[in-house]
């Protein structure tokens, strides 16, 4: 079923990818509609985790060639996965595991513009934004890169003259703040990125990010910056969400009470959408309007005109070389062996981890502040892309699909949260990432949080043990009462897998790479877990009911529409303002 809806395409670009893909071949392999634990690889992987439960990841290094075997290279990038509870055989499976469930169709189908969201009947084709190589991608028979380069333009002429202090205000001053208004995929994307290129940022301006439909969020940002040198991006793929409508409104009310002119907002208004109706309505010129397509899913938009901000805050040059990195990591996910595959293998990891560890949650652990945003970002491109019980032949699952994403950078979170775990009853697999080189080479700083980067790895793996713990114990002149009591709470069990990613440096092309890393993870390990990653229906449900309450929270009159919590809740909140 799902396969009908693929174009089928030629193999012939697996073979050379600056092929032109032509949308009329018709013979690439089928990808199945597969349950995956009906493979013999899933059930192979199931009698190994069982078999191998009691061995460490420590004794895999007597293995002294592992480090070499289980890490891996891509340009400046280090991929280090041999801390994990990981041995050939498991890595050989997993690989079965990726051909049993038709990868390499599915990973064609997506570069090639078939309508993998099936529920959306939508190609999914971030990769045809950074592009770089320019060969036509066809989408229903029409190559879009014309489209894609021509809105690339359109964003180095608009960021170019922003940056240059070219774009003038109503009254004549060059644009000094710039304030973003979305959400979700809207608001994530170039927040993360503009946090983790904050180096290469013009310095003449500032930026905001306004997604909350909290009005303090807004109230805030206004208060920070002047009408007369401020631009606002309304950054909506519908163009009807209701936080970025209402803060859009906001904005452009608190902008006209200052400006008293309504040909002013085409000097400080700009729209980031699909919907080019739904814009002009709001009042924005369609001139001011920079487009992308529905086969450009919101977390995945960071590489379309929802980049414009990033575009105007570090320089278009920077923002082509973030395409860059994600594009030759394009080529590396497209053309490289499963077996040296950076994003297949940490997808495969991440599903060993999950579905035969047990594990539910994935912790991402920057040790780079300016990465501070990274876990956020792909919390939401892994947990609204993975987060579905529903297969794609429409039955409730009966495996554990999308873990839980959460994080925050190194040193901070080993104060807060890494006790639970080093020593919870949760396996909480990690992926530790820090550049070699830090843009802020104060003191011995870098060496001091890359020190905790590496030794949080170790303590992980080896943990300690109860002899080491007494013996430090008895060093320290412990009575045998007191080392009895205290030894148990001292022990690391370890054994808790991580990856370590290490750059050279977080910059614009290396941080593109990374992103293109993780969201083909999220690809693959969608394909394998046989759910739909592209759709979201899962926040829908929320937002119906939320405009069904919104008018009966006028007025005094008492509601009863709901169940009784509800009602309690909503009738507690009408009496008590
Ligand atoms: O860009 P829009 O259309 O305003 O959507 C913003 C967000 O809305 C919903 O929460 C989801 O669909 C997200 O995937 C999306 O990113």
């Amino acid at each position: 079923m799902f396969t009908e809806l693929f174009f089928h395409k030629t193999i012939k670009s697996l073979l050379n990818h600056d092929q032109p893909i032509k949308g009329q071949s018709t013979n690439l392999q089928n990808m199945k509609n597969t349950n995956p634990t009906q493979t013999a690889a899933w059930k192979k992987l199931s009698q190994l985790a069982d078999q191998k439960k009691s061995q460490t990841i420590q004794s895999l290094f007597a293995d002294s060639s592992r480090f070499d075997k289980f890490s891996a290279r891509f340009e400046d990038i280090l991929v280090d996965y041999s801390k994990n509870r990981v041995d050939d055989e498991v890595l050989s499976t997993l690989f079965e595991l990726a051909k049993e469930t038709e990868l390499t169709s599915a990973i064609e189908a997506m570069f090639t513009g078939g309508h993998i969201n099936q529920t959306e009947d939508r190609a999914v084709l971030h990769t045809a934004l950074r592009n770089r190589s320019n060969n036509p991608v066809e989408v229903d028979g029409k190559d879009v890169m014309p489209e894609v380069n021509a809105v690339l333009e359109q964003m180095k002429v608009f960021a170019d003259k922003v940056n240059s202090g070219a774009w003038k205000g109503f009254s004549g001053k060059p644009i000094k703040s710039l304030v973003n208004i979305g959400i979700g995929g809207s608001d994530l994307g170039p927040v993360m990125v503009t946090e983790a290129l904050k180096p290469y940022q013009n310095e003449q301006l500032d930026i905001h990010f306004v997604s909350n439909v909290d009005g303090t969020h807004m109230a805030e940002t206004l208060k920070k910056v002047d009408p007369e040198t401020t631009l606002f991006f309304i950054a909506s793929k519908t163009f009807t969400t209701q936080e970025t409508m209402t803060n859009a409104h906001t904005a452009r009310s608190w902008f006209l009470d200052h400006a008293k002119d309504e040909a002013a907002v085409a000097k400080h208004f700009v729209a980031l959408s699909t919907n080019a109706e739904a814009v002009s309505a709001f009042g924005i010129d369609t001139d001011n309007m920079f487009a992308f397509w529905d086969w450009v899913g919101g977390r995945y938009s960071l590489w379309s005109a929802i980049g414009l901000p990033i575009a105007c805050a570090i320089g278009f040059d920077n923002f082509e070389k973030l395409l860059e990195g994600a594009h030759a990591v394009d080529k590396h996910f497209r053309g490289t062996d499963f077996e040296s595959n950076i994003p297949v293998i940490l997808a495969l990891i991440g599903i060993w981890n999950t579905n035969f560890l047990g594990a539910a949650s994935e912790a991402i652990l920057p040790y780079d502040q300016y990465l501070h945003r990274f876990a956020a970002y792909f919390q939401q491109g892994n947990m609204e892309s993975n987060g579905k019980y529903v297969s794609r032949n429409g039955e409730k699952v009966d495996y554990t699909t999308g873990p839980i994403i959460w994080g925050e950078p190194g040193t901070n979170g080993q104060h807060a949260f890494y006790q639970l775990i080093h020593q919870g009853t949760h396996l909480i697999p990690c992926d530790f990432i820090a550049p070699a080189i830090s843009h802020n080479p104060v003191g011995d700083h870098h060496p001091k949080l890359l020190s905790n980067f590496f030794a949080q790895t170790e303590a992980l793996m080896n943990g300690k043990s109860l002899e080491e713990v007494k013996e430090e114990l008895t060093k320290a002149g412990k009575s045998a009462a007191e080392i009895a009591k205290l030894a148990p709470h001292k022990v690391f069990e370890g054994n808790r897998p991580t990856n370590s990613i290490l750059v050279k440096k977080v910059d614009p092309y290396t941080l593109g790479c990374l992103v293109a890393m993780y969201e083909h993870k999220i690809f693959v390990q969608g394909v394998i877990w046989n759910i739909f990653s592209f759709d979201q229906w899962g926040v829908e449900l929320g937002k119906v009911l939320a405009k069904k309450i919104l008018p009966e929270l006028e007025g005094e009159e008492k509601v009863s529409s709901h169940d009784a919590s509800t009602n309690g809740l909503i009738n507690a909140y009408k009496a008590m303002r």
